[in-house]
């Protein structure tokens, strides 16, 4: 996916204001950005539901404003709001799914990926939040998509299922699926892609591996440990030296609570976000 110089106004809004982004083919990659950053827009744009006003698109390499159905066929969606199909069953929405690709998955292997075989006959208006989603999830991944869009998958799972589908999206990788996740959960990001992408006020602030991020790797460490007087930190550049002064103090014994960290990626995305409201200037002319 090749994206240069996308803009989408709206009335009263630039809701994406000059995005570009590349995404490989078999990468996952995470959009990450605050409510009404334009993660929504972008990515509707990118999958041929919303026109873009400006810039150009290339998604497994046509504009997706001319995407026919051989391209829609290649693509996986699961859209923030379900599909409302409350009277059909799990498995016959699934099986139902199927029929419209060209080359589906084995429908009741889906429905087990995403942990629902033991809801398989139950109405999807009787489903839970979460369960809801996996089926949106496994509606997204039935076609056998090159290319697998996911806006905010996993919002309403409980830790067990959201841990159960991160499994399910590293198979996916590992079988060769391209895959565009949005998401608020940052340990999610961290998990699962390759690289991340920070969209704050329709703009794209960084691109990265979730190590680099805002110079993650780079920045400095905090040592932490108790000592006899309380709880100590210090914020160093050469953790493992102080590590090794540390246990020379302790004659080699355990140091009582030691802890090594450096910025966690939800702290260097608030310093990200926090960056972009603080600088007015970044505020396009354009609007
Ligand atoms: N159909 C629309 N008409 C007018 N404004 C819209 C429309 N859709 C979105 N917007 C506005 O565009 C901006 C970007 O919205 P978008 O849904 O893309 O954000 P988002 O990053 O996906 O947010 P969230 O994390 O809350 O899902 C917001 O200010 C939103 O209010």
């Amino acid at each position: 996916m090749r994206v240069r110089g996308l803009v989408k106004r709206y009335p009263n809004k630039v809701a994406v204001d000059g995005v570009d982004l590349d995404i490989h083919r078999g990468e996952v990659f995470a959009l990450l950005g605050p409510n009404g950053a334009g993660k929504t827009t972008t990515v509707e744009i990118l999958e041929g539901y919303r026109r873009a006003d400006q810039g150009e698109i290339r998604v497994l390499g046509v504009d997706p404003a001319r995407g026919d159905r051989v391209w829609r066929s290649r693509l996986g969606i699961v859209a923030q709001t379900s599909r409302d199909e409350a009277e059909l069953s799990v498995a016959e929405l699934v099986h139902h799914f199927a029929g419209y690709y060209p080359n589906p998955r084995d429908p009741d292997e889906v429905i087990a990926s995403v942990g629902l075989t033991e809801k398989r006959r139950t109405r999807t208006r009787k489903l839970s939040g979460g369960q809801r989603r996996r089926l949106d999830v496994a509606l997204g991944m039935v076609g056998n998509p090159e290319l697998l869009f996911l806006d905010e998958p996993t919002t309403g799972f409980d830790p067990e299922a959201r841990r159960q589908f991160w499994t399910l999206i590293e198979n996916l990788r590992t079988a060769g699926t391209t895959i565009l996740v949005t998401t608020h959960y940052l340990d999610e990001a961290e998990h699962l892609a390759d690289r991340v992408g920070v969209i704050a006020d329709g703009r794209m602030v960084e691109v990265a591996t979730p190590e680099a991020l805002g110079g993650r790797g780079a920045r400095t460490a905090r040592v932490s440990w108790l000592s006899a007087d309380g709880m100590r930190e210090i914020r160093t550049d050469e953790p493992t030296a102080e590590v090794a002064r540390l246990m020379a103090q302790y004659g080699g014994s355990e140091v009582p609570e030691l802890e090594v960290r450096r910025p966690s990626l939800e702290d260097i995305y608030l310093e990200l976000i926090g960056a972009v409201a603080a600088a007015p200037e970044l505020e396009g002319a354009a609007r």
